[in-house]
């Protein structure tokens, strides 16, 4: 429950009763009882329509936060998400109506006479303009206004944040006596949502509710009772957990703006200079109507040839300067989008490659690079654009308002009638025929699909002559598409209707009522056409703001995802910065326990514990899916294992700064990525300048590339070094994207080599030669190297100085080939289980006749299980 939110809506709802009713009755007291004077009785029942509202709206704002209310609203069902969507509507909508309500109720009677209205101020020495109390009047409305949104938005978060009362939850028990089994349709919505998390807004307003009543039931009887039937689940504090997702998510939401703005804070002196300049253009824009007012009176009512060319010059000039000061508002603007959108791309780039691996095992790499390309773009153009918009829409607004009650405060307030009238239809229009174009969109939809149906399967439909059946079907869907179109057209005929006279009929008024000024000689007929200028002016600025704020609500939804990626912290422990004098190549894994994040209850690793010694090269083999390249992206740091310690020379390998480990654990995996540039770029990738490194020199990479087998062939190609490899290095065979690879590693001279089944993807001539350069670079070429390798190359596990078998997450033997055969445990069955469905070159290596060279062919030769 959140209290400051419940204590806000109370207090303004006490606060406008109280003023209400004062403001009702306080006339009549002070007249004196008994109730005598007509005058204080009229005045007093004016204003008990206004008390009356206000009692009611507050009343139903109590009669919808009820939390008995809450049990008729089984929340998790379709019906229920309806109701709520209603309701919180209503709680939206109804004061804000009934607030525009009293203002055009209080605009009208101060038009018709302001003198009956206020009398203090009309009367008397006391007496004042009734403009002022005019104003006055506003300014008081305008705040019920605000109160009132304050309050529909505390009804709001209020009814989202509402845990469901036990009250709802003895109704769920009572359903399920009854036999509805709403627990279970609970838990497969809850999952739902978790999958749809972020889907859109309905699932966004339905989240918390049902967070609520997950967590109701899991503290409420209905929980204990699932729980002892051993059906339900306990989701107690999966659901606080969840809580604070979607208030973190909430917290996101509404510090969008705010991010946004920090975001474009380093281009604030342009968007100054943009903003001044469109203030000016608006002002300038809005002066426009003046002058032709003025034209019009020098050429017609007070003819004065001179007056009406100086007048027409200003004109000039003032179209002039607006269009230059427009003009500069959008470059400027523009600019500081296209600086933006830069910005923001970068730090989202940036923001990114900083993620830990296990971000990318669960995020689908096409919605990355969506909020990359499209988002970005949306949030720096949209944004910009639909404020840039708004702000000049804003700002003309205004600017014709200060005009238009400069020219005539009457002529304004008749015209605030009714604007809001036509705005208020326009919405009204416009969500209506949104969601029947979605209906008509819906049946097209479902017609096509019998179209589809039938054609794609025309001869079963002439096998069975139902021709007639498929017309039949076709013509029914096209029916409800036709009546829906029928719909949309007599709906928008009625739009166009309201809406064609609505504005002339405003005119009319307007016309009517400037018209009796200028016939009364309180107004100039130039006065009056500037008046129509500067409402057509307003009519199209509100236009603009209405159509602009929904886009801007749409970017500013896109946004929230891209900050929320921005903003996301790496779910790793922060970087090391040890950099040792030296480094021997010790590893030592201890009592290890890893679950990949992706699978949290699935353990990879159940406390496996080895040791290498620095110089020494294991091979890691055993059964699929034991666990074996795991080890290897552990000792990468791609994943932090839950329990256990992953040591290298003695120190946690988070101790060391990663980008000096990256250079002195090497990694060569089974398919080797290659970047669309030269061979020689492939080569001291990570390793370039701006690594902040300096990079190898040509000697130090052609002497990788020897030791990986490579030199030749790259030297055979016509740009050597520099021969482009293509998008994903296409323009090269696998053996050689895999010695490239080899030499990547080689080039950073490391003191521990990760091979992780480097050969497997390789076909037998490519696996040949690639096998080749391991087999010297395991040698070490005269340099002591740690080397861990996986592979199902019986003759590079034989070579090894030790084998380690890996199963179940655990060590299961570890020894030489030869030990472990004579042991004649896993490793033994697993050569002689290869050896028997394989090559008979490998039964004499398996007969242990050492130094027996491989066949020409032994990949085929697995150690896995
Ligand atoms: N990114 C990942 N997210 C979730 N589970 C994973 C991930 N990578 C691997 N696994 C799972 O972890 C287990 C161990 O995988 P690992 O790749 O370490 O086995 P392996 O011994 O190397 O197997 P193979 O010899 O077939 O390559 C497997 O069950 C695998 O499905």
């Amino acid at each position: 429950m959140s209290w400051p939110k419940v204590g806000i809506l109370l207090a303004s709802l006490a606060i406008e009763i109280a003023v209400i009713s004062w403001s009702a009755f306080d006339p009549l007291l002070k007249l004196g009882a008994p109730i005598t004077d007509v005058r204080g009785i009229t005045f007093a029942f004016s204003n008990m329509d206004v008390w009356l509202l206000s009692v009611a709206k507050s009343c139903l704002l109590c009669l919808l936060l009820a939390p008995g209310r809450m049990k008729t609203l089984p929340p998790g069902t379709p019906d229920s998400k309806k109701g709520w969507q209603l309701r919180l509507k209503a709680v939206s909508w109804l004061p804000s109506i009934y607030e525009l309500l009293l203002i055009a109720k209080a605009a009208g009677v101060a038009v018709l006479s302001p003198e009956a209205l206020y009398p203090a101020w009309t009367e008397g020495e006391d007496a004042g303009h009734p403009f002022v109390g005019l104003l006055a009047m506003y300014a008081g409305i305008c705040a019920g206004l605000c109160m009132s949104v304050i309050e529909s938005w505390c009804a709001l978060g209020l009814i989202i944040a509402l845990p469901p009362s036990r009250t709802s939850s003895e109704a769920r028990e009572s359903q399920q006596a009854e036999g509805i089994t709403t627990d279970g349709e609970f838990a497969g919505a809850g999952k739902e949502r978790d999958k749809r998390n972020g889907e859109g807004d309905d699932a966004a307003l339905r989240a918390p509710l049902l967070e609520a009543a997950e967590e109701g039931r899991g503290e409420g009887p209905g929980a204990r009772k699932a729980g002892a039937n051993g059906v339900g689940r306990s989701v107690s504090g999966k659901g606080n957990g969840k809580d604070k997702e979607e208030d973190a998510k909430k917290g996101v939401q509404s510090k969008t703006v705010w991010h946004l703005l920090q975001l474009s804070m380093p281009d604030w002196p342009i968007i100054t200079v943009a903003f001044l300049f469109g203030i000016a253009a608006a002002l300038m824009q809005a002066v426009i109507p003046y002058y032709t007012g003025l034209v019009i009176d020098y050429a017609s009512i007070e003819p004065d040839r001179q007056q009406f060319k100086a007048t027409i010059l200003k004109l000039v000039y003032v179209a002039a300067a607006c269009g230059v000061l427009s003009g500069g508002r959008g470059g400027l603007f523009t600019v500081a989008m296209s600086k933006l959108n830069v910005r923001i791309r970068k730090t989202l780039f940036a923001a990114l490659v900083k993620m830990e691996v296990a971000f990318f095992d669960v995020s689908k790499t096409g919605e990355i690079t969506s909020r990359l390309s499209a988002d970005t773009s949306t949030v720096s153009d949209q944004v910009c654009l639909n404020l840039n918009v708004l702000l000049r829409a804003a700002t003309q607004a205004a600017m014709v308002l200060g005009f238009m009650f400069a020219a005539s405060w009457r002529l304004t307030v008749i015209t605030f009638i009714l604007v809001p009238c036509v705005m208020f239809i326009s919405k009204v229009y416009g969500r209506y025929f949104a969601s029947l174009a979605k209906n008509v969109q819906s049946e097209l939809a479902a017609a096509n699909s019998v179209a589809d149906e039938v054609i794609s399967s025309m001869t079963t439909v002439k096998a069975h002559a139902a021709q007639d059946s498929a017309n039949a079907a076709y013509a029914n869907k096209l029916e409800r598409f036709f009546s829906l179109l029928i719909k949309e057209a007599i709906v928008y005929a009625l739009y166009m209707c309201i809406n064609t006279f609505l504005p002339a009929f405003v005119a009319a008024v307007v016309l009517l009522y400037g018209g009796t000024l200028v016939l009364a000689h309180a107004m100039s007929p130039g006065a009056l056409v500037s008046f129509m200028l500067y409402q057509q002016s307003l009519s199209s600025a509100f236009q603009m703001m209405g159509d602009v704020f929904s886009a801007l609500t749409a970017a500013v939804g896109a946004a929230d995802k891209v900050l929320e990626l921005i903003h996301r912290k790496p779910d790793i422990p922060p970087e090391g910065t040890l950099v040792p004098a030296s480094f021997e190549g010790r590893i030592d894994l201890r009592d290890v326990h890893f679950s990949y994040p992706a699978r949290p209850d699935s353990l990879v690793l159940k406390g496996l514990s080895m040791s290498v010694a620095p110089g020494e090269v294991v091979a890691l083999v055993g059964s699929s899916g034991g666990g074996k390249s795991s080890i290897v992206k552990l000792l990468e740091r791609y994943y932090v294992p839950q329990m256990g310690e992953v040591l290298m020379d003695g120190r946690d390998i988070g101790v060391y700064d990663p980008k000096w480990l990256k250079r002195k654990v090497a990694l060569v995996s089974q398919e080797p990525v290659l970047y669309a540039r030269s061979i020689r770029r492939n080569i001291i990738y990570g390793l370039e300048p701006e690594d902040g490194v300096e990079p190898p020199s040509q000697a130090e990479i052609e002497s990788a590339a020897r030791q990986a087998n490579a030199h030749d062939f790259i030297t055979s190609f016509p740009d050597g070094y520099d021969t482009d490899c293509g998008e994903k290095g296409v323009s090269l065979s696998g053996g050689q994207k895999q010695r490239i690879a080899i030499a990547r590693a080689l080039v950073r001279n490391p003191q521990v080599l990760l091979l992780d089944e480097a050969t497997s993807a390789l076909d037998a001539d490519s696996e040949a030669v690639v096998q080749e350069a391991l087999d010297s670079v395991m040698g070490g070429n005269g340099v002591p190297r740690t080397v861990i390798l996986i592979a199902h190359r019986l003759s590079t596990v034989q070579n090894a100085d030790r084998v380690v078998v890996v199963g179940n997450g655990r060590v299961q033997e570890s020894g030489s080939h030869q030990e472990l055969l004579d042991g004649g445990g896993v490793y033994a069955s697993l050569v002689r289980r290869q050896i028997t469905h394989k090559t008979p070159s490998v039964t004499s290596l398996a007969a242990g006749s050492a130094g027996a060279s491989i066949s020409a062919h032994p990949s085929r030769a697995s150690l896995r299980g």
